[in-house]
């Protein structure tokens, strides 16, 4: 089995880009950005549980890492870069830190490295096996009304919670539940030792509206790069610079929008 994804061809000599997007999106979320590295392959993934892989379900990271194993190997992607935002940026963490063949680096968006102790990891696996519950059993647009209203999208405007709500409740509740619950921070281990033994080039891009991850990349031995006028999910608040950032990353030029 493979997750379901779209490719877009480019120079041979060029590494793939593979994009992971976060909770509740899907392999659309990361195309406005890529589709301006038309020199790269590239690959938009759909997450367990989301897009075109809502009927896969996986029990945990390392079921996630293996299924992006066999994804790349089907597409015969040998040597990549990985980005990927909040949820696919934990996702990209995690697998990196397997030391897969092939991945050239690292590039991650609002990404928590996971929490330090078993205390706040309980706390977590509490809170969201409440938000599966919802997610489960009410309709979407409520619950992501709520969800949109925790404090690391304190920036978003009722615009953009809106326009938010209505593209997020296009996805499978229970499927959604079922991916939160095997992914949820509180399930995934403290990657900060392995990251910062993490031997290849690692960058974190964060919003300069979201202080929690500001905070977070601000522990970690990775490159960091601050998105102007943007808050958590930086791609869709400002894709142009995180276009720009890319670029000075992958040492690509970009192309014209046109
Ligand atoms: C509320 C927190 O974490 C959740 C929020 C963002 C993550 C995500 O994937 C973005 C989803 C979106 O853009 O709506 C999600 C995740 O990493 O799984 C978290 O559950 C928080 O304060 O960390």
């Amino acid at each position: 089995m493979i997750l379901a994804g779209e490719q877009r061809t480019g120079n041979a000599d060029q590494p793939w880009l593979v994009f992971l997007h976060g909770f509740s999106g899907d392999r659309h979320e990361w195309q406005q950005v890529g589709a301006r590295f038309d020199a790269c392959p590239r690959l938009y993934l759909d997450l367990p549980g989301h897009g075109d892989s809502a009927h896969i379900t996986v029990n945990d990271f390392h079921a996630v890492s293996t299924l992006l194993n066999a994804t790349l190997v089907s597409y015969n992607i040998l040597n990549y870069w990985l980005v990927g935002y909040s949820l696919g940026g934990r996702i990209a963490l995690y697998h990196a830190c397997q030391r897969p063949d092939g991945l050239r680096g690292l590039i991650v968006e609002g990404a928590h490295p996971g929490l330090s102790n078993a205390q706040q990891r309980a706390s977590r696996r509490t809170a969201d096996v409440r938000w599966a519950a919802r997610f489960r059993d009410e309709p979407l647009e409520a619950v992501f009304a709520d969800w949109y209203q925790q404090p690391v999208f304190a920036h978003l405007t009722d615009e953009q919670r809106q326009q938010l709500v209505a593209l997020r409740s296009r996805n499978n509740g229970a499927t959604l539940a079922a991916m939160l619950q095997a992914t949820s921070l509180g399930e995934q281990p403290d990657l900060r030792v392995a990251l910062a033994e993490y031997p290849d080039p690692f960058y974190f891009i964060y919003g300069e509206q979201d202080d929690k991850f500001r905070f977070i990349a601000s522990e970690l031995a990775a490159i960091r790069h601050k998105i102007p006028h943007a808050g958590h999910n930086a791609h869709r608040e400002n894709p142009g610079a995180v276009v720009e950032r890319l670029a000075q990353i992958l040492r690509l030029p970009i192309k014209d929008t046109l």
